[in-house]
């Protein structure tokens, strides 16, 4: 149990005096945890709770590992609490499997009973046989990230922390400390199936490894704990470098520019695409994997301007020339078309306004952001509409009429805003202008009458 000690004198500065809720299963490693905890309780003024959730799976016997918890904790003078959850009704309630019912009870259990005794720790017996499968499992399903670093040895749970001593530690060396001190856990036959993936790891895979080195789990805990350092590193630097590459950042929906993005070194990209992720989804769905990762990677560097990406739960990802929008939205473009008084302000569904005044001795203004006509030459009224197919709009400077459509992929203006950009049109069915966009030859003069000017910004 030198590697139990090891890590208590690492972390002595949060167990000292405080008070720990060990998870007791009545299986030989959180049973040899509970035990250790003992030893320690007097030097290091523990207080120490016994929790265990009977999952009522397996009736009268499961029952039973709940009573020989709760009597070895009272020969020992430990703080026992128990709780009996129908967790196969659970799972069904919330159509879930019967392993993930099991954990959320489990790990709400522990909630409560940390709460209950103001506990700022919660001790578990994951091991490093866990570990070693844990990795090649995730490995193997294709996680991402700080996932494929396993079980983390200390991680933040609620308003407390979550950790695990007996992560350098092999299962057969937690068997043989409960023979040594004849402690006489109870084994969960459930352990033994072969139809949950971790059996099988545990039963075809950790045999062969352990064979070609005795110390695998001592090697996999090294891999885990680098790989975690390592990779919150890359987070870090990741965080620093997207902060350019953002453009837009809202609850349901996140917009980089693509370029920018682009020219990152490929580990911060991936990394840059699980924070978007992170960021937008509650819960990860688990059937987010690698291939999601490298499949937007490919769609945005190929040369191709646009595309598009279906991702679990809903996230549609959209590549439109320099942006790229991940969003749940999925907006229905509703179709408009305003009457335009003048003088007046009109608010657009795209976030923007146009406002319209009457002014006189106007001379004609650059750019794309204000439109000036002549009043008397004016056939009311204007409308401010949407895009219709066939659209077309003589372009001032130039000799001959241009589709809509090609000025909108001209000027690289993203699909999914074209549906809700203005276009502004006169009485006579004239398109005058697309805001921002393009002129027509029906605007300007110069002289002493009145004038209409048209201003297009940001609400
Ligand atoms: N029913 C339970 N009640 C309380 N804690 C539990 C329970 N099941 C598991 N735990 C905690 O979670 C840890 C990991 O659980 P896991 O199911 O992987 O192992 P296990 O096979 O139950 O381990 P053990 O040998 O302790 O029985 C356990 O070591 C224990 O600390």
């Amino acid at each position: 149990m030198e590697k139990f000690h090891l890590f208590v004198n690492k972390h002595e500065s949060l167990l000292r005096y405080s008070v720990v809720v060990v998870g007791v299963s009545g299986g030989p490693d959180s049973l040899a945890l509970l035990h250790q905890f003992l030893k320690i309780r007097k030097k290091l003024q523990l207080t120490i709770i016994a929790a265990h959730l009977d999952h009522m799976f397996r009736g009268k016997q499961s029952e039973s590992e709940m009573i020989f918890v709760q009597q070895f904790c009272e020969r020992h003078d430990i703080s026992c609490e128990t709780k009996q959850i129908h967790v196969a009704a659970y799972a069904d309630k919330f159509n879930l499997s019967t392993q993930a019912a099991a954990r959320t009870c489990r790990y709400d259990f522990f909630k409560e009973i940390m709460v209950k005794h103001n506990a700022g720790v919660l001790a578990l017996g994951h091991h490093g046989d866990d570990q070693v499968e844990t990795i090649l499992m995730r490995l193997v399903r294709g996680s991402i990230g700080s996932a494929l670093a396993g079980i983390p040895a200390k991680r933040k749970f609620d308003t407390g922390t979550i950790i695990r001593p007996f992560l350098s530690l092999s299962k057969d060396q937690l068997l043989d400390y409960c023979h040594v001190h004849n402690l006489n856990p109870r084994f969960d036959p459930s352990n033994e199936k072969l139809d949950y993936t971790r059996n099988r790891f545990r039963k075809r895979v950790l045999p062969f490894l352990k064979e070609e080195n005795p110390l695998v789990h001592a090697r996999f805990q090294y891999f885990s704990e680098t790989t975690l350092e390592d990779e919150m590193y890359l987070q870090e630097l990741t965080k620093e470098k997207m902060n350019t590459v953002l453009k837009r950042k809202e609850k349901q929906e996140v917009e980089i520019d693509t370029e920018l993005f682009c020219d990152l070194p490929l580990p911060l990209q991936r990394r840059g695409i699980q924070l978007i992720l992170n960021y937008l989804y509650e819960n990860i769905p688990s059937s987010l994997s690698s291939i999601h990762i490298e499949g937007l990677q490919t769609l945005l560097s190929r040369e191709h301007p646009s595309g598009s990406l279906d991702y679990p739960g809903g996230l549609k990802v959209i590549k439109s020339y320099q942006l790229c929008l991940f969003t749940f939205e999925h907006k229905q473009f509703e179709p408009y078309c305003y009457t335009l008084e003048i003088p007046s302000m009109l608010n657009l569904p795209n976030g923007y306004i146009i406002k319209s005044d009457i002014e006189k001795n106007i001379h004609e203004k650059n750019g794309n952001h204000t439109f000036i006509i002549n009043r008397s030459f004016l056939t009311g009224p204007l409308l401010i509409r949407t895009r219709k197919p066939g659209d077309k709009i003589k372009v001032k400077g130039m000799n001959g009429t241009k589709k809509v459509k090609d000025i909108f992929i001209d000027e690289k203006v993203p699909l999914h805003s074209r549906s809700l950009w203005p276009i502004v049109e006169d009485g006579n069915g004239n398109i005058l202008w697309i805001p921002s966009l393009k002129k027509s030859i029906f605007e300007g003069g110069e002289g002493e009458d009145d004038y209409v000017v048209l201003h297009y910004k940001k609400h």
